[in-house]
């Protein structure tokens, strides 16, 4: 099991193939020697060509030098492009196996809490975020730190007053610079809230749609989100009235065309003097931008730095979740009972449930039910190992879940939850997941006892539908038949049911209703019960409240007790009552 360490970081991240990013560094620098290097017979060719009696062998034996390296520092710089693409490659092979193996291993609560949005943002955007700041950054090293290093060191071993005029320029751009950069920090957090101010308040005006319509016209949200984005519009013109004059002064003194008038002035004026020679104040002329050109570079490297950090936190704080410990243990429960010893469990600092001990039968139906927030999800998403206790065990057939192996677990745990799962794959592949090696009958009479069989029958393609491909949008019931189908196929001996809170439509309850009863004959059943109606028959109910079981037994007997379960089925008749009572009334004002 692996601890959560401190954050991780960039270096970190990619540390798997360093070797690979420091060789197209490596090449990245020998291309930008031989860049320079060809630049370097240039002055002294003119300065040939301009003499009295030019020697055009000595011309021509520098022009060839200067090609030689041109061909060489193209050669390198395209080398080190497929260096540092190749080993992005790897490493967002390397991050996503990483990924999605540990992904495999997590507690499955861990995935649920978090979101299949956000595990895809990590897996996919922030993978590609990586390969992109390794493919990109290594050739920006080069040119933001060995050009212009290389070019002060020769400038300055040619002529040290002239290389200070090349530089004169920087510090300028620097204060200009950090003018327009003042209080970056403070201005960047404003931004970045009144940024997620829009976002939230797009998302509430989207996401609330439905209530927006029916009870608010939409003049409200409408109104917030008016407000927080002119509030966003206000903080963007503040911060750019503010910075946008130094900014531009700041990167127009970067641009090649200020250094070079710099030069041309004091090196015309030098050479007049006969303090200059002409090939020297050619190599000014040629070389002198390279200096002030790192900025650029410097600002897109810390741009991707900064980008992917971030992305590496997130990515970081994955690969450092605890995974559940895995048994090696080749036991195997003895039957389909179930058995929590004093139990407890908290989500971190909060405490869910608290000294559960509870036998259950094997064969029998147990319906846990209690007021919202009660544990009765929570309990019931230990048994499959969402989450493992904090303290106490739970058994099946006499043996701790945690000396099961995962496999052995599957085997026998089968679970339909609310948010039900269906892969983009066709309906036929969805179900058989069940069941690997089932054959095409067998799914077939599994969707029919699930009371599937005719509406995949109505589907464009039938069996091969693609579950959520556009234009297949099947209903809430329908996809939770689909997955009753999966288990009914898998056929384990045990299977935790969340049911649903609400059904679209008495027709679907009907068929849900049924396509569960096939589902569970002669089995070890765990109902989260959130409609008392459907649970009056079971062999056992636990009544729950505030993480603890505060009754248990028959509906007779607990009606009977007139404790907090007495409470909770007369709240039910009575909405019941009042549902019909309504009905009724609809009915007789026609
Ligand atoms: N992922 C989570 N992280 C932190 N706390 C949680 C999490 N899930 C549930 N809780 C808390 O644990 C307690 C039990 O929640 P649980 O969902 O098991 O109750 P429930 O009886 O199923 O409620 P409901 O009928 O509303 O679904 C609640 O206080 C809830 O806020």
């Amino acid at each position: 099991m692996t601890t959560p360490t401190s954050e991780v970081s960039l270096w970190q991240i990619i540390q798997p193939v360093r070797g690979g990013i420091n060789t197209a560094i490596a090449i990245s620098v020998v291309g930008a020697i031989a860049g320079l290097a060809a630049l370097l017979p240039i002055p002294l060719v003119i300065d040939h060509l301009l003499s009295l009696n030019p020697q055009s062998s000595e011309v021509w034996r520098l022009i060839g030098i200067s090609v030689l390296c041109t061909a060489l520092s193209f050669a390198c710089r395209s080398l080190s492009f497929y260096v540092s693409h190749q080993s992005a490659f790897k490493l967002e092979q390397i991050l996503r196996t990483q990924l999605v193996e540990h992904l495999a291993q997590l507690p499955l609560g861990y995935i649920v809490a978090m979101g299949s949005g956000a595990i895809k943002k990590v897996v996919q955007d922030d993978v590609k975020g990586l390969h992109a700041f390794v493919a990109d950054s290594t050739p920006l090293i080069a040119r933001a730190y060995a050009t212009p290093i290389l070019t002060f060191v020769v400038l300055l071993l040619a002529d040290w007053k002239m290389t200070l005029v090349a530089v004169a320029i920087a510090p300028l751009g620097f204060i200009f610079m950090s003018l327009a950069m003042k209080d970056y920090k403070e201005r960047r957090q404003e931004y970045d809230l009144a940024n997620e101010q829009v976002n939230n308040s797009v998302v509430e005006f989207v996401q609330g749609m439905q209530v927006v319509r029916t009870f608010d016209d939409g003049t409200t949200s409408f109104v917030r989100f008016r407000q927080s984005l002119d509030e966003f519009t206000d903080k963007l013109k503040a911060w750019s009235g503010a910075t946008a004059v130094p900014g531009r002064i700041g990167s127009l003194l970067f641009e090649s065309l200020p250094v070079l008038l710099l030069v041309a002035s004091v090196g015309s004026w030098l050479y007049r003097q006969n303090q200059l020679e002409l090939s020297t104040f050619l190599l000014f002329l040629l070389l002198s931008p390279n200096l002030i050109g790192a900025f650029r570079p410097l600002m897109m490297l810390s741009y991707y730095t900064n980008q992917s950090s971030a992305a590496a936190k997130r990515l970081g704080s994955i690969l450092a979740e605890p995974t559940l410990p895995q048994s090696n243990a080749t036991r195997q429960p003895n039957d389909a009972s179930i058995r929590f010893r004093d139990v407890s469990f908290s989500y971190g600092d909060r405490l869910a449930l608290q000294n559960i001990n509870l036998e259950i039968p094997a064969g029998s139906i147990t319906a846990f039910v209690g007021p919202s927030g009660a544990g009765k999800t929570t309990i019931a998403r230990l048994i499959p190992r969402f989450w493992d206790v904090t303290t106490g065990a739970i058994e099946i057939g006499g043996v701790d879940i945690r000396e099961l192996t995962n496999d052995t677990l599957m085997s026998w745990v089968s679970f339909v939850f609310q948010d039900t799962f269906l892969l983009y794959d066709s309906i036929r592949e969805n179900i058989r997941l069940g069941k690997p090696d089932a054959t095409d009958a067998e799914i077939i009479a599994a969707a029919k006892a699930a009371q599937a069989h005719d509406f995949i029958l109505s589907l464009p393609k039938g069996y091969d539908t693609i579950a959520g491909e556009r234009g297949t949008r099947l209903s809430g019931g329908e996809r939770q038949r689909i997955t009753i189908a999966r288990a009914i196929l898998q056929d384990n001996p045990i299977v935790v049911l969340d049911e649903a809170t609400a059904f679209s439509d008495p027709e679907n309850e009907a068929l849900i209703q049924q396509a569960i009863a096939s589902l569970t004959q002669n089995k070890t059943l765990i109902i989260i019960a959130h409609r008392l109606s459907t649970i009056r028959e079971v062999d056992q109910i636990v009544v729950l409240d505030q993480g603890q079981i505060v009754e248990q037994g028959k509906h007779e007997e607990l009606v009977a007790a007139d404790r907090l379960y007495a409470r909770l089925w007369n709240n039910h008749q009575h909405a019941q009552n009042w549902s019909v009572q309504v009905k009724n009334q609809a009915v007789s004002s026609r």
